[in-house]
């Protein structure tokens, strides 16, 4: 079976598929993070694995850049290969003083300029939320690993070269925890199409004073943010699970 961006069968992913913006990073993920990773997807190099995580399967496939790209990839992922819960595992930068590099961005909710929503909302002003129950998890797989965290309200940017400085004057009064380019439209593919969607980012830049990361300092943050999605879907399992029990 496939689709024209996806080349798998179905059963070849798994029902979480955690999705970084750089194919690479999926790979790097697969082969770092997962024990018997296999390729399962590499049209346009947008490479897709599925292994196992503590036991427990897990695939991860890059999603490429802009709110255009991953609605492409997270449509197909639920619709044709029964994807249910998606993590985006990002990066993004800061605009608020007390969000720093290196930080942990917890997307509650997706802000954007793009008019993706609307147009699958009749026009009207859609509140893309993540998942509540995933952000929980991820709030408490979090605590252990000791990184700062801030949860909060991301801006889904269409340009990343934006042309109106004052749109972060604009970010900073309505307190926008992070600037990346699809969370936005990811909380409105899994709304429309019946998933369960969070995303995490590391900062990398810090908009306003010019903080980055070094290339080490991301690989390092990198892999802690990875951690804690990982940890993520196996505390939403734990929570999920005991939900179950209890309405039994
Ligand atoms: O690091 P990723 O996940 O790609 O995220 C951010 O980086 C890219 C821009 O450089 C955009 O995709 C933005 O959302
Ligand atoms: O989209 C992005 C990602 C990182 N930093 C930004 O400023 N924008």
């Amino acid at each position: 079976m496939a689709t024209p961006h996806i080349k798998a069968e179905r059963g070849d992913f798994a029902d979480t598929v955690l999705m970084p913006g750089d194919p690479l990073r999926a790979r790097y993920i697969a082969e770092t993070f997962l024990e018997d990773a296999r390729l399962v997807n590499e049209v346009r190099n947008m490479y897709g694995y599925t292994g196992r995580y503590k036991g427990r399967e897990i695939s991860v496939m890059g999603h490429g850049m802009g709110i255009p790209s991953v609605s492409i990839y997270a449509k197909e992922l639920i619709t044709e290969f029964g994807a249910r819960r998606l993590i985006r595992v990002g990066s993004c930068g800061a605009v608020r003083d007390d969000v720093k590099v290196r930080d942990l961005i917890i997307g509650l909710g997706g802000s954007t300029d793009s008019g993706v929503n609307r147009s699958r909302f009749r026009g009207l002003d859609f509140a893309a939320i993540a998942d509540f129950d995933l952000t929980r998890a991820a709030v408490d797989a979090a605590g252990p690993q000791g990184t700062p965290v801030k949860v909060g309200n991301i801006f889904s940017a269409d340009l990343f070269y934006h042309p109106d400085p004052a749109l972060i004057d604009c970010l900073r009064k309505f307190d926008i925890v992070g600037v990346e380019m699809e969370a936005a439209g990811l909380y409105g593919v899994a709304a429309e199409f019946g998933a369960r969607a969070l995303t995490i980012c590391t900062v990398s830049d810090h908009i306003v004073n010019g903080d980055s990361l070094s290339s080490d300092e991301r690989a390092t943050s990198f892999d802690e943010m990875m951690t804690i999605a990982l940890e993520t879907v196996l505390e939403d399992d734990r929570q999920q699970n005991s939900r179950q029990e209890t309405t039994r």
